[in-house]
């Protein structure tokens, strides 16, 4: 318990009584012997009689005959009134110091006073150095106590951050047990469980940066996005964004804030791993799924026709997975087509060797029709989210920003990947994901986050990135995010994907290129 009385300190000043009127002047005659405290008024009511106010004295004014004031500013005063001298007693107590002061009483001195605290929404974090852990109740209620209303919840994290989520425990040290909040980021509103999904305030200008290089109607990818932090600005901005993430409460939140900041039919989002994502997403493909009698599915995927080894890419991938991502799907009794890669295009278009299942279904096939899709979720009993980039409001979205019409896997302008303790390990995913007979344009610029060591280089990094690309990176942009620890720097790594790794259609192989870089 903390007893707040102990903080009292009482002081003995003295007052001078003058008519209501002349507080304006008399304040400007005793420039300099007025009480001088951060969030004490020098001019108070009369207790005795509201016409009159009490001008209260600097500690420096020791004595009733206000000899520690000049004659000549005493003789200014005595043009306008009789001066009166009364005493005047204040007391300073727990409410009016700072957070600051009162820790410095409490904690023992050779422990360093905690400065500051990230803010997310309501929720303070004090992340607490471990010296500081035997204090933490009493830190956490000053903390409390001088930042309410605008702070609820204090809380502290507990132990390291193991989980692939990236999202700390944290214990609710103070206030209320409320993890939900909201927070503010450069116009966008965020939604979020603090518990349950990564947040980081420091992040901010980061998050704005990269949006600012994005131009209004490019297309996005964000392999690892959250709550939306970059997805929903980009959205804003007047990008069509694809967003994933692996822990469905990122996208449940994702999902709101879409909607919270009416980009709703901007956004899409998908709850898979970031190289399953990048993979459905980006590389051209045909699936076929056959519904069983008994409800259950079979499903064939084929990469760019005729490449079936292809499959063991998206091994594991359950229907419900690839659903999502498919925009244009068609039913014949009980069968679903889901098309994409170059067949979503236009069913005329179809490739004379398509599988035979499909050529007998393209053969009258109409679009997808609310009713088919129904039927899918009724057979499958979940929800289903497709087709998003034409629904939906955008109030806030730029003003006559368009909608690029190209297919994922046939242009894509940027890749975002913030996971920095790994994202590196995930640019193999790129290597033959694009095939160029489709791909319009230039290739997409990645946005790859990482971690850079004291006794690590930059050529190390960019080394870590082309082995996993397979392909040299030309012109690399490195822009330092933040210091995460006195030896572990936060970098984002910029570069245009690298044309060796694509897929050559003349040799359906990869380009590689050769220790010294040549093709
Ligand atoms: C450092 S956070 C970045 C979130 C957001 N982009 C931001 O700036 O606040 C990394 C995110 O990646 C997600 N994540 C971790 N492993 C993943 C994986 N294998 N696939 C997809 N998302 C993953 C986590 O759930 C987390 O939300």
């Amino acid at each position: 318990m903390l007893d707040e009385s102990k903080f009292d300190l009482h002081l003995k000043l003295w007052a001078l009584r003058i008519p209501r009127q002349l507080c304006k002047t008399t304040t400007r005659i005793l420039d300099g012997y007025l009480l001088d405290m951060a969030r004490v008024k020098p001019i108070t009511e009369d207790p005795t009689c509201e016409k009159n106010r009490y001008v209260i004295l600097s500690e420096r004014v020791q004595t009733s005959d206000l000899s520690d004031i000049p004659d000549q500013t005493l003789d200014e005063l005595k043009k306008l009134f009789e001066i009166e001298v009364v005493p005047y007693s204040l007391t300073l107590g727990y409410s009016y110091w700072g957070a600051d002061h009162i820790l410095k009483q409490i904690l023992p001195p050779e422990v360093e006073v905690p400065s500051s605290f990230e803010t997310i929404g309501h929720i303070a974090h004090l992340n607490l150095h471990t010296e500081l852990l035997p204090f933490k109740d009493i830190v956490a209620k000053v903390i409390y106590d001088k930042n309410y209303p605008r702070i609820k919840t204090v809380v502290n994290k507990v132990g390291t951050i193991s989980n692939e989520f990236r999202v700390p425990k944290f214990e609710i040290l103070a206030g209320e047990n409320d993890m939900v909040t909201e927070v503010k980021q450069y116009g966008s509103t965020f939604k979020l469980d603090y518990s349950l999904v990564y947040w980081n305030s420091r992040l901010e200008h980061e998050h704005m940066r990269l949006v600012s290089q994005f131009q209004p109607g490019e297309t996005i990818c964000d392999m690892f996005a959250g709550i939306g932090p970059f997805a929903i600005p980009a959205a804003q901005k007047g990008c069509l964004v694809y967003a994933n993430d692996l822990n469905p409460d990122s996208i449940h939140y994702l999902k709101i804030n879409a909607k919270i900041n009416k980009v709703d039919g901007y956004v899409c989002t998908y709850n898979v791993d970031a190289r399953k994502f990048i993979c459905q997403l980006m590389a051209a493909q045909v699936c076929e799924i056959n519904v069983k009698s008994d409800g259950s599915m079979d499903c064939s995927i084929q990469y760019d026709e005729e490449t079936m080894a292809e499959n063991s890419k998206l091994a594991g991938t359950c229907l419900f997975d690839l659903i999502q991502f498919f925009p244009i799907v068609f039913a014949c009794e009980s069968k679903f087509f889901l098309f994409f890669g170059p067949l979503a295009v236009d069913v005329e278009e179809a490739p004379n060797n398509a599988t035979s299942d499909l050529d007998a279904s393209v053969a009258g096939i109409k679009r997808p029709s609310d009713g088919c899709l129904e039927e899918y979720r009724n057979a499958k009993g979940e929800g289903l989210s497709v087709a998003c980039r034409e629904k939906g409001s955008a109030n806030k979205r730029k003003r006559g920003s368009k909608l690029p019409n190209a297919k994922t896997w046939e242009h894509v302008d940027h890749v975002i990947m913030n996971l920095p303790a790994s994202a590196l390990q995930f640019l193999d995913a790129f290597r033959g994901l694009i095939h160029r007979k489709y791909w319009k344009g230039a290739l997409p610029w990645i946005h790859c986050y990482c971690f850079m060591r004291a006794n690590e280089t930059r050529e190390f990094i960019i080394s870590e990135a082309e082995s996993a690309l397979n392909a040299c990176i030309q012109d690399p942009v490195f822009h330092r995010v933040r210091d995460v620890a006195p030896n572990k720097a936060m970098f984002c790594l910029s570069f245009r994907l690298p044309e060796a790794c694509l897929i050559d259609d003349a040799t359906n192989s990869i380009h590689h290129h050769s220790a010294d870089g040549e093709l």
